[in-house]
């Protein structure tokens, strides 16, 4: 199902059937519909409502999310995934009300919903498709990290003709590759007098961030995931409860602090065994996260974060989206516990 997203001040929220004035006064309009290449002009009132109900199948299915871009409830846009049909790629779509046009309103939804669907439902590769003479959108794509990958030309209903287009593509490793160079840009390097061999583009250098995590178990052997909640980076995904060490803290420290910032809950004196860890790229730093496994605790666990919990079996556990380098983790959960 499409779930609510936040970016910055906007909501995203999959679209109602009572969006359909909204939707019909906001795309019944030549500066919008001669973008978009399924539409007519004039758009028609009962498309608008077709469209909704189509997209609240789709969304169902799991073939299609589409976002209504709101703020203080009011809708503005809207962003769309339409996915293949294995489910590994999806093609990106957007409109906006030209009232918020110039306002970054499409770049941070359209952002918050390539980065949910690369990181939470692991798609591979994002496509999008924009008119030639649509420089605004190549532009917004541009700063997401699509790069154009070809032409092409596309029937435009509206136009009533073909109109050339230029083809985007936005992978999950470039996109990986963009977070690490935005967050770890390194200083540019010294000017040299004379060329000599060119020199090879500077690596991203890696940070290494020690952060610390507990698989909580509970007597029937479930283990606590706690979902992160919007807002955060990586915001939808499950995890293991924890969090960074800060300095002078050691990791047993900080894991005592974050169970009790998170989940009120006391491990003083429990038993932390150390289990295995992750040592993986993870975009913007390097991870290095000690997984303990804890059977005791005081208090019981309550999000005090805003976050979702579960207690899940073993078995379940491939069934949460866990960011990448968790992955790993599960099968060694599944040994321990199987
Ligand atoms: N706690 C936890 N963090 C994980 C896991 N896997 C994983 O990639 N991480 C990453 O490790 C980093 C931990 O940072 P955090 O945001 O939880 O740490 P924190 O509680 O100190 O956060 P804050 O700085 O927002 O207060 C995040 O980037 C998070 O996505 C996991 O299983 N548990």
């Amino acid at each position: 199902m499409t779930p609510e997203l936040k970016a910055g001040d906007f909501l995203l929220r999959p679209l109602r059937p009572e969006d359909a004035p909204a939707v019909h006064r906001l795309v019944n309009d030549w500066s919008v519909v001669r973008m978009l290449s399924r539409l007519p002009f004039p758009y028609p009132r009962d498309l608008a409502e077709k469209w909704i109900a189509s997209t609240l199948e789709d969304s169902a299915r799991g073939e299609a999310h589409h976002f209504a871009v709101t703020r203080n409830g009011t809708l503005l846009g809207a962003v769309g995934l339409v996915l293949s049909d294995d489910r590994r790629s999806a093609s990106l779509g957007y409109w906006a009300s030209p009232a918020v046009w110039g306002q970054g309103m499409t770049t941070a939804a359209a952002q918050r919903v390539v980065e949910w669907a690369l990181q939470v439902l692991k798609i591979e590769k994002l496509t999008a498709d924009v008119a030639v003479d649509n420089p605004g959108s190549s532009a917004v794509l541009r700063k997401l990290g699509f790069q154009e990958t070809g032409r092409g030309s596309r029937r435009f209903v509206s136009r009533g003709t073909d109109c050339p287009i230029i083809i985007h593509e936005l992978t999950r490793s470039g996109f990986l590759q963009q977070e690490a160079t935005i967050q770890d840009a390194p200083p540019p390097p010294p000017v040299q007098e004379k060329a000599s061999t060119p020199a090879a583009p500077p690596l991203p250098k890696p940070r290494t961030l020690l952060v610390v995590a507990a698989a909580l178990l509970d007597t029937q052997g479930r283990i606590l995931l706690a979902r992160r909640p919007e807002g955060k980076r990586l915001a939808g995904l499950w995890e293991f409860p924890g969090g960074k060490v800060e300095r002078d803290e050691t990791p047993e420290q900080a894991l005592i602090r974050e169970m009790k910032e998170e989940l009120d809950v006391d491990l003083t004196g429990s038993c932390l065994a150390p289990f295995t860890f992750v040592s993986e790229n993870a975009g913007p730093f390097h991870l290095l996260m000690p997984l303990y496994v804890v059977r005791r605790w005081r208090g019981t666990p309550a999000p005090r974060e805003g976050q979702e919990l579960a207690w899940v079996k073993a078995a379940d556990l491939a069934k949460y989206p866990m960011p990448d380098p968790d992955l790993p983790l599960i099968p060694l959960l599944q040994e321990l516990l199987g």
